[in-house]
């Protein structure tokens, strides 16, 4: 089984990316998790861009790492400097990491453009910079800019660029498709060549603008690159770089290549939400691999066979990658979606049952008024148990009033709620201020009820979305709340809907607390 090298530059490349400021603290984080995770290069930053990256690399020498080695970025060395003169090289050595990855460029256009020296002075720069640092670290790798876009106008230069990298000792060359433009093709073709002329170990390092940065990954890895650049989720300057999320699963489980031990593979889905919730970026669901929708099965012809074998809808085992199957309900579903989803709940039904037809049924019919329980699955469960006669009433309404009050212009409006419940034999009659009318009148139903159920102060209400549903009937439109609630241990979603919010919401809400009563009582 042949080795694939894993680089990731999420630290670096993926830094540049729109949105995206890691702290150094949540760089050692990212670190310690990519280590974990089994990456064999981290690309920590570019210690000659800014203090942060400079104060990473002394920090990160402290954590003990067992599977990584951590690579300080940088440029070849400035036009018109001599390379043992040149700050940015001088930082790279001073950043102590014991590889060093170096940017040239290769794009003659770039040479004549952005550099504006000859091409011959290129060459120079490549070669001085990258002899010179193998007299101070141990290993370096050569990453070739804008190398594909370089290739099809002056192959004939373009190659010069890898050939200076490999005379001057490069460790790894690493054809870059910098403006990420580079279709698959032309990545084949242009690697063919590359391949018979330099010796060394080829990398690939890929953008994503034309969404094809991960196939132009493993056609290099194909065509016999041993190292890949990218980064966690894909995350990079404009479009992104290649992602990693993708590239790894394809190759391991697809090609038979080796790039983690298969144990650390069933962690990708996990290491992929850690740098989102430490980049502050909400998970893609439709992210393949590890998104919560890449094995999630809406239709009902899909859920209908995967029952009778998975890999009728799945490309590959979702515990692979540490992902998992999801059965969705909606009005797309078929019995088997209720079959399926009954079995979540530990409710086994047998599919000629009327029952399952009824749920069904009135699934459809609730669907059509408005409701979804796609993200509101807690309350699809009370009502497969109520039709199943598997419910049962923790308290009953009396009634509520809810007010909202502004009494002057000036001064924030004032809502209370006050509620009348039955609880068994009990009357209880509470009211409760809140910041808004839905608020007051939550407060007012805990207060009322957790005398009765003081497992419900561990409920907080965690998100409250309100979507319009009738289009053009202005404020009378009719309206689908959605609530997110959840306690110490789990989250979970309801929906109510109806013309009036305050009673949409009331049933998001009673659907939320009675969820929370009956998962104690099971
Ligand atoms: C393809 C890539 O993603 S490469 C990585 C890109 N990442 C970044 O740029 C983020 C970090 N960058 C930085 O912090 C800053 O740009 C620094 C510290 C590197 C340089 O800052 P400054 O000295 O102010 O220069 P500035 O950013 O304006 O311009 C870049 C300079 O590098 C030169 N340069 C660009 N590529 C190379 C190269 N491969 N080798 C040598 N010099 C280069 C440019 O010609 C330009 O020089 P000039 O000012 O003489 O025209
Ligand atoms: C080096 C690099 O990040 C690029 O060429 O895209």
């Amino acid at each position: 089984m042949k080795q694939i090298e894993i680089y990731d530059t999420t630290l670096r490349d993926g830094s540049q990316a729109e949105d995206i400021a890691f702290s150094v603290e949540d760089k050692l984080r990212i670190t310690e998790k990519l280590d974990e995770f089994g990456i064999h290069y981290i690309e920590g930053g570019w210690p000659g861009s800014n203090p942060k990256d400079a104060e990473y690399f002394k920090k990160v020498r402290r954590l003990t790492l067992l599977n990584s080695v951590v690579v300080a970025f940088g440029s070849t060395h400035r036009p018109r400097h001599k390379v043992h003169d040149d700050a940015n090289i001088k930082t790279l050595i001073d950043s102590k990491a014991n590889i060093v990855t170096i940017f040239g460029k290769t794009w003659d256009f770039h040479v004549k453009e952005a550099l504006r020296i000859s091409l011959e002075e290129n060459l120079d720069i490549i070669y001085n910079s990258i002899s010179y640092l193998k007299k101070h670290v141990e290993k370096v790798f050569f990453d070739a800019e804008h190398f594909f876009d370089g290739y099809k106008d002056n192959p004939e230069f373009a190659i010069k660029c890898l050939l200076a990298a490999e005379d001057a000792g490069a460790d790894c060359i690493i054809p870059c498709d910098t403006n990420g433009g580079t279709l698959p093709h032309d990545i084949k073709r242009i690697m063919q060549d590359v391949i018979k002329r330099v010796k060394r170990p080829l990398g690939i390092h890929a953008h994503n603008d034309s969404e094809c940065a991960v196939v132009n990954s493993i056609v290099a890895v194909e065509l016999g690159a041993v190292q890949v650049q990218g980064t966690i989720n894909g995350l990079g300057e404009r479009c992104g770089n290649a992602n990693l999320c993708s590239i790894i699963p394809n190759l391991q489980i697809k090609l038979g290549y080796r790039c983690l031990s298969d144990e650390n593979l069933r962690k990708l889905r996990d290491v992929s939400r850690f740098v989102n919730e430490i980049s502050n970026i909400r998970h893609f669901k439709r992210q393949p691999f590890v998104g919560d929708s890449a094995f999630a099965h809406k239709g009902g012809i899909h859920v209908s066979a995967i029952r009778k074998r998975p890999e009728t809808y799945e490309h590959i085992k979702p515990e692979l990658v540490g992902n998992s199957t999801r059965v969705l309900i909606s009005d797309l579903a078929g019995k088997s979606n209720i079959i399926r989803k009954a079995e979540e709940f530990n409710i086994h039904l047998d599919a000629d049952s009327p029952q399952v037809q009824g749920v069904l049924d009135k699934l459809k019919d609730l669907e059509h008024q408005g409701f979804q329980f796609e993200g509101a699955e807690a309350s699809f469960e009370l009502i497969l148990k109520k039709e199943l006669g598997l419910h049962r009433r923790f308290f009953d309404l009396i009634g509520f009033r809810v007010i909202d009050e502004k009494r002057k212009e000036k001064e924030p409006p004032l809502s209370e709620a006050t509620i009348m419940v039955k609880v068994g034999k009990y009357i209880e009659h509470t009211a409760a201020t809140g910041n808004g009318p839905v608020n007051a009148l939550d407060n007012a139903l805990r207060k009322a009820l957790e005398k009765f159920y003081p497992e419900l102060k561990s409920v907080k209400l965690h998100d409250y979305k309100v979507r319009v549903l009738t289009a053009g009937k202005g404020t009378a439109a009719k309206v689908r709340v959605l609530i997110e609630s959840g306690d110490d241990r789990h989250k979970w979603g309801t929906v109510g809907v109806s013309e009036n919010i305050i009673e949409a919401s009331w049933q998001a809400l009673v659907d939320s607390i009675e969820y929370k009563l009956l998962k104690e009582k099971e």
